[in-house]
């Protein structure tokens, strides 16, 4: 072997490569882990220390436009129809992206997606609102209507003339409906040519009775419904939808004789196509009479839609797609005010024993509270001491032990929920509203409760409240029995009144929103019932029983909130405090000692003593307040030969007005602790027999009282004082203005009587005979159907 040019010998040579070799073979997977793993940091470091460049996911779609015509216009407006839907789905993932939307998948709720407008630099590149005015006209009034309002519409929204880039709204537009085709905006909603924007449609309808444009579009509306080839709601897609009606009074005066009959078919098929979108409810004019107040009144109210709109992405609750859903045509179960219900309340078996251990709490009286809330909320040196009810006159402080003082319904009690779940909202942790089905029968002016008939109070200007779900009676007949809490003495935190009055009207207001898009709500109602004008502290448990109960009367009174006031006539001593209050009432739900043990079950062992005091004390006020005493009949426990009773007992207390009123059945079966059924329910007769009855057995006794009028509808009848007639005509209505007037100039324990605020005479058609309903409400069955006039 020679050595190479190196001076290596080839057999050296052989033996170093057969080294390598055999080295190689023995380690090259660590030599090659090794490496890689050096590779990639060297990789990683590169790329964190390098400019990286700026990653596009999607393509950019809508590119800016130029601006567009101003409002008023009529016009073809710039929004074309896609067959390929993908763009308008790409759209809306964009939009998501640029809203900050969190990345991966996504639960789609409802069929709008929720948009916030408003914020962040995100959120100010949301989607734009397109409004689109639909109108009709014959004689041209309607157009001219509907370009001033178009106009005063985008100026309240802050978008009038040219079309601002970084505003939510685009500038509405006027669209004729004898114009536009209706494939391109009525079977589904068209897409926009340039950059996101979602739809709200506005309409302005004159009716007539003669063929017009209006009935090729009903048409259409119907038949897109029908269409078996198409979604039943193919307008979903749009955020929301309202109708205004112009019409003619003298020619067509009420909505039975046809008023504005055509809006009224427009919005209930746009309430079919969009999947109940109505964002507002349908309003009604004659712009001969009411027609400019009315649309004002519309116009205001979708302006503040529109805003919420902008601000929130939804239309609110109540409304398809935005909140919880509160539309049937159906009526709610019956109950209301002080109305005693008959019901099968299914209460839990925790309910049930946490109800018995309340009552045996009840008997251990004499405690004082120690405010203890862990917010701190109760903590407030106004917070009263425990209150025995049960022994008259004597000092709470002398019976004083210490205890931590509980809530009357925490949140995760039992009560709390079976009260939610009925409706009702809990307001600090004693208080309760809830909107009754008189004020919504109102709202779709359906008839209104026998207090619009006797004192003329507006049902959809009510709100029905206690600061006090606690009770010291066990009626047979209260259908929350087993649920309430009981008690002699206040036990509970005490809320300050503040609260109370700010929480019970904010709950309110939010029912009365969640109305918005039920059928039939009318524009004016609504907007009226956005100011309440009367509470009825008579809900469910003893508003008397909330020691600061005349604080809380004094700012219901300061906003000018008139007040009825019911109690159960066993607190004289609250009774005897109570300051000025519109109406006060006691429940009289027995005429003698035995049959009230069984009907009220009172958990005061001088409960017959207690109830006689406050006869006293309403006969010694009956001079300073209205005073009523409310009678509700059930048959077989106080009806039958007791109105001799009745007399001795209206002879005692002298009541300005005795309201009777048989018990209300709402439910199935019996309450299995009271044993009632629909047979305890008694008839309408039967109550108009007992009130004559009742009548005679006082006029026997040379007392001066009549029956002054009724309410058939919810079997009740009112008999008053010969104080109340004048000139042969009864006065029940009062006069609200007169009563604040005099409570302003007087002071809550000012010296002033029932007269002075005494209204006008009492309606025709609600006196005795009449029946009681106002002829400008349309009478409905339980299913909502029309009722023909007897
Ligand atoms: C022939 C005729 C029929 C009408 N029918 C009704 C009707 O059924 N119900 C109604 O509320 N108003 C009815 N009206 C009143 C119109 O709806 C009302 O005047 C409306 O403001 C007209 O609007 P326009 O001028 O835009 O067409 C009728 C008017 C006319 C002239
Ligand atoms: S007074 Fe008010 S709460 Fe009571 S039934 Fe009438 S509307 Fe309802």
């Amino acid at each position: 072997m020679f050595p190479d040019s190196r001076g290596v010998s080839p057999s050296v040579m052989s033996e170093i490569t057969h080294c390598v070799l055999e080295l190689w073979h023995e380690h090259r997977i660590p030599i090659i882990m090794s490496t890689l793993f050096v590779l990639s940091l060297l990789r990683l470091y590169l790329h964190s220390a390098g400019k990286r460049e700026e990653l596009r996911a999607l393509p950019k779609v809508y590119e800016k436009v130029p601006l567009e015509k101003s409002v008023g216009a009529v016009e073809k407006p710039k929004i074309v129809v896609k067959e390929d839907d993908s763009e308008g789905s790409q759209s809306s993932r964009l939009g998501n992206q640029k809203r900050g939307a969190k990345q991966g998948p996504r639960r789609i709720k409802g069929d709008i997606s929720r948009k916030t407008r408003g914020g962040t630099e995100a959120e100010s590149e949301a989607r734009k609102i397109q409004v689109l005015v639909f109108y009709s006209s014959l004689t041209a009034s309607t157009e001219k209507i509907t370009q001033t309002f178009t106009q005063e519409l985008a100026t309240s929204l802050g978008c009038f003339g040219e079309k601002v880039p970084d505003a939510a709204f685009l500038p509405p537009r006027v669209l004729d409906l004898a114009e536009v085709d209706y494939d391109e905006y009525f079977i589904t909603p068209p897409k926009t040519e340039n950059e996101p924007t979602d739809l709200f449609y506005l309409f302005v309808i004159p009716s007539y009775n003669i063929d017009t444009i209006n009935d090729n579009f009903l048409e259409h509306l119907q038949e897109t419904h029908h269409d078996f080839r198409i979604d039943t709601s193919p307008l979903a897609p749009i955020l929301g939808y309202s109708v205004f009606g112009l019409g003619d009074r003298e020619g067509w005066p009420t909505e039975e004789e046809g008023f504005c009959v055509q809006a009224k078919e427009v919005d209930k098929w746009m309430a079919k196509l969009s999947g109940r979108k109505r964002a507002y409810p349908l309003g009604m004019g004659d712009w001969n009479r009411d027609g400019k107040e009315r649309l004002l009144e519309w116009r205001t109210g979708l302006a503040d839609v529109l805003k919420q709109l902008e601000q929130t992405g939804t239309l609110g609750e109540g409304v398809l797609g935005a909140g919880d859903p509160l539309e049937s045509d159906d009526e709610e179960e019956a109950e209301d005010d002080g109305e005693v219900l008959i019901e099968d309340v299914s209460v839990s078996k925790a309910a049930k024993g946490r109800g018995s251990g309340s009552l045996e709490d009840v008997e251990d009286i004499g405690r004082i509270m120690e405010l203890s809330r862990p917010d701190g909320a109760g903590q407030k040196p106004a917070a009263p001491l425990a209150v025995d009810f049960t022994t008259e006159g004597k000092p709470a402080a002398k019976k004083i032990v210490a205890v931590t003082v509980k809530e009357m319904v925490p949140k995760n009690s039992p009560t709390y929920t079976a009260l939610t779940k009925q409706g009702y909202s809990i307001v600090g942790s004693h208080s309760g509203v809830k909107i009754c089905r008189w004020t919504k029968s109102a709202l779709r002016g359906r008839g209104s409760c026998y207090k619009y008939s006797f004192y003329g109070i507006n049902s959809h200007q009510c709100m029905e409240s206690t600061p006090s779900l606690s009770c010291s009676n066990k009626c047979v007949f209260c259908w929350r029995h087993g649920t309430n809490p009981v008690g002699t003495t206040w036990r509970w935190v005490v809320d300050p009144p503040q609260l109370i009055f700010d929480g019970v009207k904010e709950n309110h207001y939010k029912k009365i929103k969640m109305m918005r898009g039920v059928p039939g709500v009318r524009a004016e109602r609504f907007a009226e019932a956005m100011r309440v004008r009367h509470c009825a502290l008579s809900l469910v448990g003893e508003p008397i029983f909330y020691p600061h109960i005349n604080e809380f009367l004094g700012m219901l009174h300061g906003e000018r909130i008139s007040s009825f006031l019911v109690c159960n006539a066993q607190h004289p001593d609250e009774l005897a405090a109570l300051q000025h209050v519109t109406q006060l009432y006691v429940s009289i739900d027995a005429s003698n000692r035995e049959s009230l043990r069984r009907i009220d079950r009172p958990l005061h062992r001088d409960f017959w003593e207690r109830f006689q005091r406050c006869l006293d004390i309403l006969r010694a006020r009956r001079f300073r307040q209205r005073t009523v005493f409310r009678l509700t009949l059930v048959k077989g426990f106080n009806i039958e030969d007791e109105a001799e009773g009745y007399a001795a007992l209206v002879e005692r207390g002298l009541p300005c007005f005795v309201e009777v009123k048989g018990v209300t059945y709402c439910g199935t079966s019996t309450s299995s602790n009271a044993g009632l059924t629909m047979a305890n329910v008694p008839f309408y007769q039967e109550v108009c027999d007992f009130v004559v009855a009742l009548e005679k057995a006082l006029l026997k006794r040379g007392l001066q009282y009549g029956i002054a009028a009724e309410h058939a509808h919810s079997c009740c009848i009112l008999l008053a004082s010969e104080r109340f007639r004048v000139d042969g005509k009864w006065h029940t209505l009062i006069d609200y203005d007169k009563f604040f007037q005099l409570l302003e100039a007087k002071g809550p324990d000012g010296d002033f009587s029932p007269e002075d605020y005494m209204g006008p005479p009492t309606p025709e058609w609600a006196t005795w005979g009449n029946g009681g309903f106002d002829p400008r409400d349309q009478r409905v069955d339980r299913k909502g159907r029309p009722i023909e006039a007897a």
